[in-house]
């Protein structure tokens, strides 16, 4: 979540990222009740893996690219997480998304904990070529390190189910046997899990509905606006309005509309440009203030906004449900704060771990050899996160934390039990 401070350098902001998880996972244990040892243990990664990929161009000139690969604690179960391609993505980076990771396989609840990846390269600078032998050398440089009962790589920023299937297919060459279970994220055709598109707006729907019915709310009579009318805000958008929500205002990065009779969803995704703007096309459009200041039941935050929401942004909101969807958009005072007005906030760390459950159900497919279908995926998507949300409200009441808190602390709890379990600390 992190707070308000400003840093500059790309090196100062990994840093920075690094340091608020540490804070992070050292102030939940230290609400366990847990001591300076298990601290030390859980706030660094077990196992950080950095390789050199030599890759012949198309030019005919050989490239070293640097990839990471890094295991938070295995105290639990394997690791399991994605593989990121990115020109400025650090170790740093890495550990860090590797913390996060554990910290969601914790709040939903699995038998893994987090790993994470990434290779530093501009992915829209290289040809396909170049993508398929970068993806087979990370797998080459890391295969004894990663597999079903090791460490299971998925998708992330600029990778998809290609690349998968490429370190898939790397795998089974090196390993000479057929290995679905080292890579989760596949397409269907290899044997990949059906309803992982839009795991992320999927979550944010699941967990908004069951907020609303916690508030003895219907459906029907709910209302919402949806901050950010991007990928992620349209799907929820369009799932909420089908489930009988009204929405009743959007933003973007123009600007904001809003109606208390209710917007037309479709109308609005129709009339989007290029760029996912559609506010600047109406001349009644308001500011993103005054929208967050506005009637309604529940708010999804699901903006690009780089502007954390601060406690003076929240202290005007009226909605009972406030869903930060996407990484770090409100400063911790704000999520205290809406807490204590008695707004249900649902944090980042649930709406984002529903992409870790669906590389979990990934997994469990391949380990079986069984495939779900997309209604049961979406179901136990479902059963998952609703049982996260009721361990977090849980924690909350009964620990007098706020849900920012109370999620951060399910997410570690059982990886420092199971690692005093283990006689590790
Ligand atoms: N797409 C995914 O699979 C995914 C997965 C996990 C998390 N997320 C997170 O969800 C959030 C949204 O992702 P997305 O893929 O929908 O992004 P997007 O780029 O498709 O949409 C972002 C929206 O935010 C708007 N926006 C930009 N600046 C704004 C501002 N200052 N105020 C209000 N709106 C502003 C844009 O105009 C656009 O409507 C991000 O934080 C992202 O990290 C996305």
């Amino acid at each position: 979540m992190g707070e308000e401070s400003v840093v500059d350098s790309d090196e100062e902001k990994s840093h920075h990222r690094l340091t608020i998880m540490q804070e992070l996972m050292v102030s939940s244990l230290k609400k366990w009740g847990y001591g300076s040892q298990v601290h030390a243990l859980l706030k660094e990664p077990l196992r950080t893996l950095a390789v050199r990929i030599p890759i012949k161009l198309d030019s005919g000139k050989t490239k070293i690219f640097t990839g990471f690969r890094v295991q938070h604690n295995d105290a639990i179960g394997p690791g399991i997480g994605g593989v990121r391609f990115h020109p400025e993505v650090t170790e740093i980076d890495v550990q860090a998304q590797a913390m996060w990771t554990s910290l969601q396989a914790g709040v939903i609840d699995i038998p893994y904990s987090g790993a994470s990846g990434a290779i530093v390269c501009n992915p829209m600078e290289l040809s396909f070529r170049e993508l398929e032998a970068l993806s087979r050398g990370y797998v080459r440089a890391i295969i004894s390190f990663i597999g079903p009962t090791k460490d299971v790589i998925a998708p992330d920023a600029g990778t998809n189910t290609q690349m998968m299937a490429w370190m898939l297919d790397e795998c089974s060459q090196l390993k000479t046997d057929h290995s679905p279970g080292f890579m989760s994220g596949k397409s269907l055709i290899l044997d990949g899990s059906p309803g992982r598109e839009a795991a992320v707006g999927k979550g944010i729907s699941i967990t908004a509905k069951s907020a609303v019915k916690r508030r003895k709310l219907s459906l029907g009579k709910a209302s919402a606006i949806i901050h950010g009318f991007g990928n992620v805000g349209t799907y929820v958008a369009k799932t909420l309005n089908d489930a009988g929500v009204t929405i009743v205002g959007i933003s973007d990065g123009h600007g904001a509309l809003y109606d208390p009779d209710g917007l037309d969803v479709d109308y609005l995704m129709d009339r989007r440009d290029s760029f996912g703007m559609v506010t600047n096309l109406f001349k009644k459009s308001i500011s993103k203030n005054e929208l967050l200041a506005k009637d309604c039941d529940i708010i999804v935050d699901s903006s690009r906004d780089q502007k954390k929401l601060t406690s003076q942004d929240v202290e005007t909101i009226k909605a009972g449900i406030f869903i930060e969807a996407g990484k770090g958009k409100i400063t911790g005072e704000a999520s205290a704060r809406l807490h204590q007005r008695g707004t249900c906030v649902i944090p980042d760390l649930l709406t984002s771990a529903a992409n870790t459950a669906t590389s979990y159900f990934g997994c469990v497919q391949s380990n079986q050899g069984y495939v779900w279908t997309e209604e049961e995926v979406n179901h136990k998507l479902e059963e998952i996160l609703e049982r996260a949300l009721t361990l977090i409200v849980d924690a909350s009441h009964s620990r007098s934390v706020n849900m920012h808190e109370a999620a951060h602390m399910i997410g570690i709890q059982k990886m420092a039990a199971a690692s005093r379990l283990r006689g590790w600390v």
